[in-house]
């Protein structure tokens, strides 16, 4: 059973010239809020709801943008104008034709942006922390909507101000689309099939989510971190995000997608992608991130049993877990020796030649093969440097020798900068009795991080002692393996 504000939207959604199939229930599953379930058997392809465009809710659906005019509107920048847009329709209250959509919204979020600062400690050293942006969010509120809502009294009333335009519910909105948004973009006239009533397999387009962590990357209004304006121009518009109604009921968990959205000219299918059994939850995805990013953004984890524990006792992980290691770290343990002028001209010649100034461990490159690329380049001299920039390439190290030396510090120290023991937060996931709160979910990221450093550390101790008692036989180093060389990714950021 759902609850009333459910059942209220439900009605409205169907009044709306929506369609929900039969099979498609709405139930509440512990630990993750309302999401969809099989009622009976679902094939493959099956439509499980249709959402008319005209119900979706994004600024080129809300009036608002016509209701300032342009000189007021263009003052907004990234979400804001779609934050702005909720807000004013949540203010209308009944009169909004979103009504029945908005009343049914969450007000309370786990996201990281509503933590407090103790709360945010156990993170300890994720640098997830640093991508919160809050106090940018909040900057950007004080300058640039609060005088907006002060302004426009026409529009924003003052009666209403504390109820419906305050910086609570700008970060209440902010988090609703940060959590449920999907990226739809415009129908376009190419698109378009002979018949659009009847979808046909070609026609379908799959929805490119605001999730996607390639699409626009974002807290609240700006850009991540919230420091760099100039990093939307090359994210998605924010007229594309969007609001869809019943799609944004869907959970998602690793690797367990059976749904996707598609669209078409006036409306939105949501499709079986898989055959859904009677009883199991229909999912979507939302491009299974690791936990931090999942904690940030949509404020819950995801608890995958594993198999085989390579590291570590507590039997569950997210195998999409990263670990991130700041190029600063790496210059730090890697030449000691550079300081002042010399160790800015030289980060200065690795940005130059394009390199990343933060490394991702994974579990598909535990050793991160970029990273040993820069530790190469620190231990060039001068004029392998000036000659690297004249060829204008990356520097690419092979996990060997003095360069998986210079790593192995690393992973070390990056692990040190956690404050507490790998086995010690194993056992507080054990003991911890509630395994949905927030410090539950805080431990579990960085166990997951410490996990990566701990599987680099061995793998590099590993590789490394192999060398050693080949050497001590008088044999030459190994080569890279196969499977090493397979594991080459490029970095994410
Ligand atoms: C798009 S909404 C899905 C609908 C939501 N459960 C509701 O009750 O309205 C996304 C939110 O659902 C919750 N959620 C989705 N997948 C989850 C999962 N695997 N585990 C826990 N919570 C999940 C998170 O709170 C997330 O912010």
């Amino acid at each position: 059973m759902v609850s009333e504000s459910t059942q209220e939207f439900l009605k409205w959604f169907r009044d709306s010239g929506a369609t929900l199939h039969p099979a498609v229930g709405i139930k509440d599953f512990e630990g993750v809020g309302r999401g969809a379930v099989a009622l009976h058997d679902i094939q493959k392809d099956t439509v499980l709801f249709t959402v008319p465009r005209s119900i979706l809710l994004s600024t080129r659906t809300a009036p608002l943008r016509d209701i300032l005019g342009d000189e007021d509107w263009s003052t907004l920048k990234g979400w804001e104008g779609l934050i702005l847009s909720m807000m004013y329709e949540d203010s209308r209250v009944k009169d909004s034709p979103w009504s029945g959509y908005l009343q049914d919204l969450p007000t309370k979020f786990d996201t990281l942006m509503f933590w407090t600062d103790e709360e945010l400690e156990q993170l300890q050293a994720s640098t997830v922390r640093d991508k919160i942006g809050k106090a940018a969010t909040e900057k950007d509120f004080h300058e640039r909507v609060l005088p907006l809502l002060q302004r426009r009294t026409d529009v924003f009333e003052p009666a209403l101000r504390d109820t419906f335009f305050t910086l609570e519910r700008f970060h209440i909105n902010g988090s609703r689309i940060l959590s449920r948004s999907f990226h739809v973009e415009e129908w376009h006239d190419e698109h378009a099939s002979d018949d659009e009533s009847i979808p046909s397999e070609p026609d379908h387009k799959p929805v490119e989510m605001s999730r996607d962590p390639d699409a626009m990357d974002t807290d609240e209004g700006r850009p991540e971190g919230g420091e760099d304006d100039d990093a939307e121009s090359d994210t998605e518009s924010p007229d594309d995000v969007n609001m869809v109604p019943m799609a944004d009921i869907l959970n998602a968990r690793y690797g367990c997608h059976n749904a996707k959205l598609f669209y078409e000219k006036d409306h939105l299918n949501m499709i079986a992608t898989k055959d859904i059994p009677a009883g199991e939850q229909i999912w979507n995805t939302y491009g299974d991130p690791p936990n931090a990013d999942l904690l940030r953004q949509y404020g819950h984890i995801d608890r995958i049993p594993i198999l085989n524990p390579e590291v570590g006792v507590y039997p569950f992980e997210n195998p999409a877990d990263e670990v991130e290691i700041r190029a600063d770290l790496v210059f730090d343990v890697c030449t000691p020796h550079l300081h002042g002028k010399e160790r800015t001209r030289r980060i200065d010649d690795w940005l130059t030649l394009g390199g990343e100034d933060t490394f991702v461990i994974d579990n598909d490159d535990p050793l991160c093969k970029p990273l040993l690329g820069i530790i190469k380049f620190l231990g060039m001299s001068e004029q392998e440097v000036d000659d690297t920039l004249q060829k204008d390439k990356l520097p690419k190290g092979k996990p060997t020798g003095e360069l998986l030396e210079g790593a192995l510090q690393v992973y070390k120290q990056r692990l040190n900068q956690y404050g507490t023991a790998l086995e010690a937060d194993e056992q507080m996931l054990i003991d911890l009795q509630d395994k949905y709160s927030r410090l539950h979910n805080a431990v579990f990221v960085r166990t997951g991080e410490k996990r990566l450093l701990r599987k680099a550390i061995r793998q590099a101790e590993t590789i490394l002692q192999q060398e050693k008692a080949q050497q001590s036989k008088g044999k030459r180093p190994r080569e890279e393996t196969k499977s090493e060389k397979r594991s080459t990714k490029k970095v994410k950021r």
